[in-house]
């Protein structure tokens, strides 16, 4: 049960979409939280009034500063937290010598738990104050630094499902990978068992089972591991199609199969609770084959550019209907912000836009919709998430684009700490000038459930 909140009004701009196409930007807007966190009224117009509504007279109010806006917390697909050390360090690799020379070594060392503790505190600190409210977590095959990933996100707040990679195939480093099928799925049942004792109403923290792509894992495992989801009802994810010698090396190994997303398939996995990560070079047949399954896409596109691993189509995705979020992939990636990873699938689309045309290219209201309302249908928290209707619960963030410190004056002249505004600028874009030019010191709180999760010394709540 969530522990019960002072009743808030949060005053003041806010920012949220309606729809992939369409940001609705309120700004003179109003939102009641009540005690369990969750979104009881949206005042759009009578913003004065809402202080006198019934039982509401005592509210707290949290006021917007800064020329700012409150906006949906972000909600990260696909994030590495044991790689979250080599954010920035990938040199001029791809994807399979990235893994033996940085990765592997790594996510072994986190078999100590003083290291896993440094990094993973770190990690989910990290990504709240980039305002990342949900995230979908790999951890690394050991279950009690597993274990600790989730004791974390409970204790900061953060939304989080917790997944004990998988890996047993001898591809893996014999120093770094389950000793036996039976190994790895009494490992990842007690992963699952934990988090659901730890959080028995899975409100914040879930279990994901995870296969850490086909090379890693036998066949019997995958299959092992596909009945284990389907007893456990839990979430799966796993990475695809990520760069062409990785597919070639998949159609080695499972030889019988019509490709990369059918082994996926064959084995179970391919649901609508599997998480698919990068899906850069899926054939025609394999984009229906998901589209058919509605198992889901996590758009990595920093990772994607970082281990020259390709473009991934997409427009091309959205228009075949399949539920596409952004996953930063740290340290394939190597920023924690989903704010960058909307900023980069821009990018990304540009790219695939001077090949394929106009149509290819992504809006912001686009990536930001990815950000938060997509994201939110990838990890199946669309009804609860990602938006400010009534009935959801309050994961926000406040948005400040200039940040005037307390006391502090602007510079003689008129520069401050965040993002230019001039003041004549149209709202859309004061939200275009926040996702090509804010970061972190634009996020001065975050809030999860009603709870205050994050905040920088700016927030006067
Ligand atoms: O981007 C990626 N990061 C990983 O850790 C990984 N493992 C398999 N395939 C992967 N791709
Ligand atoms: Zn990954």
């Amino acid at each position: 049960m969530a522990p019960s909140l002072e009743k808030t009004i949060y005053i003041g701009p806010f920012v949220h979409s309606k729809s992939l196409a369409e940001l609705e930007i309120c700004t003179k807007g109003a939102i009641g939280v009540d005690e369990k966190g969750v979104i009881a009224f949206v005042e759009r117009d009578d913003v004065e009034g809402v202080s006198k509504k019934e039982g509401w007279e005592s509210a707290k109010v949290v006021e917007v500063k800064d020329n700012g806006f409150f906006f949906p917390g972000f909600i990260d697909t696909h994030i590495h937290a044991s790689q979250y050390p080599n954010a920035g360090i990938f040199g001029k690799s791809t994807l399979l010598d990235w893994l033996n020379t940085y990765t592997f070594p790594l996510e072994s060392s986190l078999s100590a738990l003083p290291r896993a503790t440094t990094v993973y505190t770190r990690a989910v600190s990290r990504t709240l104050s980039h305002g990342t409210t949900t995230a979908a977590y790999y951890a690394t095959v050991h279950v009690p630094a597993t274990n600790l990933l989730a004791d974390i996100c409970l204790a900061k707040g953060q939304r989080a499902l917790i997944g004990r990679v998988c890996m047993n195939s001898t591809l893996s480093p014999d120093y770094y990978r389950d000793a036996s099928v039976a190994a790895a799925i009494a490992a990842s049942r007690e992963c699952v068992e934990y988090c659901r004792r730890i959080d028995p109403s899975g409100e914040l923290v879930a279990p994901i089972i995870t296969p850490r792509f086909a090379p890693s894992c036998t066949e019997e495992c995958l299959h092992a591991l596909g009945a284990l989801q389907k007893e456990t009802g839990a979430y799966a994810q796993t990475h695809i199609s990520e760069n062409a010698p990785e597919i070639a090396l998949v159609n080695e190994l499972f030889p019988t199969h019509k490709g990369y997303a059918d082994v996926y398939d064959k084995a179970g996995l391919l649901n609508p609770k599997m998480i698919l990560a990068h899906a850069v070079h899926l054939t025609a047949k394999e984009k229906e084959l998901v589209a058919a399954r509605d198992a889901k896409i996590s758009h990595c596109p920093a990772s994607n550019t970082a281990l020259t691993s390709g473009c991934a189509p997409v427009r091309d995705l959205l228009d075949r209907g399949i539920t596409v979020g952004l996953g930063t992939d740290v340290s394939g990636g190597f920023s924690p912000s989903i704010l960058e990873m909307a900023r980069q699938a821009i990018w990304v689309s540009r790219h695939v836009a001077m090949h394929e045309g106009d149509h290819a290219k992504l809006s912001v209201e686009e990536v930001l919709y990815l950000a938060t309302r997509g994201g939110a249908k990838v990890v199946g928290l669309e009804e609860k998430v990602g938006a400010f209707e009534v009935g959801m619960e309050w994961d926000a963030q406040m948005v400040a684009l200039e940040s005037v410190p307390e006391g502090g004056e602007r510079h003689e002249d008129g520069f401050v700490e965040g993002v230019d505004v001039f003041g004549w600028e149209a709202w859309e874009d004061r939200v275009a000038k926040w996702l090509f030019g804010g970061d972190d010191r634009c996020t001065v709180a975050v809030w999860v459930r009603g709870r205050l999760v994050h905040s920088t010394g700016r927030y006067r709540g």
